[in-house]
Order: structure tokens, then sequence, then C-alpha cells
């Protein structure tokens, strides 16, 4: 990733907090990994009652540690990882990015079994998370201030398959004053397009949230 990539301006971010890459050790993506698979198995489970019930309450018990760990937006490791998949947040795509710069952005990684939409296919708005996050860090290696997404057109052109490696590869086309044009392509490692995405990214004004 290039050095520059992202030094831009965070009196313009509006009112976001500034996002610094976490310091975490190996615990920390251990831990993202495990709750990733207890998604998985959550959704791909028919466990008995007595069985639901005592891991209802496990869960609940692993919840009453981490509540007195709570921090506001922006403090916790989750999201500002850029080695970890999904850069450590459970709500990313668990992806890897391999390149980060004003060029573009390119990541790697797969749709697991919680992202199943129907007859094996990942689940159609889980593809706007995937590209609405690319573009936050096209725009963001592009060195442009945080923006908000005003639109995301998206074409569905293949199914999107589960557990398989797929590729997604975006830059910014233009920028005209606040607004930053950005677009990315989905694709399998044959080089099929599975969805490509265009948006509008607004930069902020001051203050606004
Ligand atoms: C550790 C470190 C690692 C970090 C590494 C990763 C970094 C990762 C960063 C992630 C950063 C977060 C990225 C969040 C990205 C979201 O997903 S944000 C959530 C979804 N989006 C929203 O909620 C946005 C809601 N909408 C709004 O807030 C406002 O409508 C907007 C978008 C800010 C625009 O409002 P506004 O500021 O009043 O601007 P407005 O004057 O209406 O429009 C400005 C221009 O845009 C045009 N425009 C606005 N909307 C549209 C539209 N829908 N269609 C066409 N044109 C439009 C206008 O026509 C106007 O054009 P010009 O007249 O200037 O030519």
């Amino acid at each position: 990733m290039s050095e520059e990539a992202g030094q831009d301006e965070y009196e313009h971010h509006g009112g976001f907090p500034k996002y610094v890459p976490a310091d975490v050790g190996p615990e920390f993506g251990r831990l993202v990994e495990a709750l990733r698979t207890l998604q998985d198995l959550a959704v791909s489970t028919a466990p008995s009652p007595e069985v639901t019930l005592d891991l209802a309450e496990r869960v609940e018990a692993i919840n009453d540690v981490l509540k007195t760990f709570q921090v506001p937006e922006g403090q916790p490791p989750a999201g500002r990882v850029m080695t970890l998949p999904g850069r450590g947040s459970l709500l990313m795509l668990p992806w890897t990015v391999e390149k980060f710069d004003a060029e573009g952005v390119r990541s790697r990684g797969v749709f697991r079994r919680f992202h199943l939409g129907g007859n094996g296919a990942a689940h159609g708005g889980t593809l706007p998370l995937l590209f609405d996050d690319m573009f936050g860090m096209i725009q963001h290696a592009y060195g442009r201030p945080i923006s908000r997404t005003a639109y995301l057109h998206i074409n569905y052109r293949k199914i999107t398959p589960l557990d398989t490696e797929l590729v997604i590869e975006g830059s910014v086309d233009r920028v005209e004053g606040r607004k930053t044009f950005i677009s990315a392509v989905l694709k399998d490692t044959e080089g099929n397009v599975l969805a490509d995405c265009d948006a509008l990214m607004v930069q902020l004004l001051k203050g606004q949230p």
C-alpha cells in the first residue's frame, strides 16, 4: 500500500471521528474468525431446545464480559485492522485487501454460509455492502475526504456463489467538486463478471453527519 494513500484532510470529514489503524495481536483476529464461524453455524444448524438453551446461556455469559469493555465509535479495533479479513469487522464481508492505493483497491474473499440468500447463492443485499465498503476504501485510498454514498447502482450479472474465491476491484472514475464517481467489478477467478456497480459519494460539509 502506498504511504500517501488515505493521507487526506480530516477537517473536511464532517462529523466523523478520525479513524487510525488499530494495533492488535493475533488473538483479535482469532476471536473475529471464531465469531464468524459462530454466525455460519447459527444459520446452518438445528440443535435441540435443551442444547439451544445451553448455548443461549453461554453466549449471554460472553456478552456480559464484552459489555464491560464497550468504547465509543472509532475506538474498537473492529474495522481498523487493514490486514484482517473485513478489516476485523463482523459487519463487513470477510475479504482481504491486497491492493490499496490511489490507482484503486482490490480485495479477495468468499461469501460464507451466513451470507446465504437462497438456492446456494449469496443474499442480494450482501453485494451492495461489499461494494459500498469498497467505495469507502477506494475514495480513502485516493485521498478524498470521507464522503457519504448518495447513490449506488448495482447490476447483478450472474449468481454469486458461496464458499468460492472471488475478487472485487475498483477505482475512482472522476471527481467533480464534492462529488466522487467510483465504480467496481466483482469477478470469479476465471474472470467472469458476477456484478458491477457504480456510485456517487458526496464529500461532507463541516459538521455534516
Ligand atoms: C483505520 C483506517 C482504515 C480506514 C480505511 C477504510 C476507510 C473507510 C471509510 C469509510 C467511510 C464511510 C463511508 C460511508 C459510506 C456510506 O455508506 S454512508 C451511508 C449511506 N449514505 C447516506 O446515508 C447518505 C444520506 N444522504 C446524505 O447525507 C446527503 O443526501 C448527501 C449525500 C450528503 C448529499 O447532501 P448535501 O450535502 O446536501 O449535498 P447536495 O447539495 O444535495 O448535493 C451535492 C451534489 O451531489 C449531487 N447529488 C446528491 N445526491 C445525489 C443523488 N442521489 N444522485 C445524483 N446526484 C446527487 C447534487 O445534485 C449536487 O450536485 P452539484 O449540484 O454540486 O453538481
